[in-house]
């Protein structure tokens, strides 16, 4: 159970996540939504410990995060929105290079990671420069680098970004496989459908604030919305999209 408790992140002095409070239990996908800017990846750097919060406290399993020892590194994998790769590395070697900093032994390491490589359908190119990739290719990269330690805690920030359909299509059901054998899925992402489909839980952002913490289907009762689309619009969204786009219209033809 991972579980943030008045979590709060401000950059010079300006709140960027506000007494944030929720509980992501293992078995579940929670998905974690908010427009630009309302505070996804704040959270989530926090909560690998990359990012220092400016007050409140996060605990896995009971404990307290401490400054992210290696104990909570081990157990904890994360796939971040902006890809760091060592591009001058293949796919390969930067897969090696993850599992000898996360001290996993060489040679079983070696045989999990040449069978990620397959099933993600990379492994033609494994000995390719991540320089080469395309946005899709690094994804599954970074996917797999979170992964190869069979984390008990998994971040997705934004993991659907530049993935074609098929692998889209095989990421969201590994959500699902990964849920149901017992980890703790914390899950972002902008792509309403796929939350709809893919998580039991959602926890709404606005602004750096919670304005929503519960089930889809109970979200949907409560507010007398048909879709997560409906009530992310109630919950979420400010601007009228028409004006806007008029405007944006206008703007270009004037
Ligand atoms: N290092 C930083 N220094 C100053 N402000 C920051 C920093 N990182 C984030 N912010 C601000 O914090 C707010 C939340 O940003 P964050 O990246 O967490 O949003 P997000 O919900 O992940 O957005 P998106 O959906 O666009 O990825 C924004 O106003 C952003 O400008």
């Amino acid at each position: 159970m991972l579980e943030l408790l008045h979590l709060t992140k401000r950059f010079h002095g300006i709140a960027a996540v506000e007494d944030v409070s929720f509980t992501a239990r293992s078995g579940e996908i929670t998905g974690y939504l908010g427009p630009n800017g309302s505070g996804k990846s704040t959270t989530m750097k926090m909560i690998t410990g990359l990012m220092e919060a400016t007050s409140g406290e996060i605990r896995f399993q009971g404990e307290r995060i401490q400054h992210a020892s290696i104990d909570y590194r081990q157990r904890m994998g994360y796939v971040p929105e902006e890809p760091h790769l060592y591009a001058h590395l293949s796919g390969l070697e930067y897969l090696i290079m993850v599992g000898q900093l996360r001290g996993l032994a060489a040679k079983p390491t070696a045989g999990r990671i040449d069978g990620l490589l397959r099933l993600f359908s990379l492994h033609p190119d494994r000995h390719v420069p991540i320089s080469a990739y395309s946005k899709g290719m690094r994804q599954k990269v970074l996917l797999i680098a979170a992964l190869l330690h069979n984390p008990a805690l998994i971040l997705l920030d934004e993991p659907f970004s530049g993935l074609d359909v098929a692998t889209a299509l095989v990421l969201r059901s590994l959500i699902q496989e990964l849920a149901a054998r017992g980890k703790v899925v914390l899950f972002s992402s902008h792509e309403l459908e796929t939350v709809e489909r893919v998580c039991s839980h959602v926890v709404i952002l606005h602004r750096g604030k919670v304005v929503a913490d519960d089930s889809i289907e109970h979200l949907r009762t409560l507010m007398s919305a048909p879709t997560l689309e409906a009530i992310f619009s109630q919950l979420a969204v400010e601007q009228d999209t028409a004006a806007i786009s008029r405007q944006v219209a206008d703007l270009i033809e004037a």
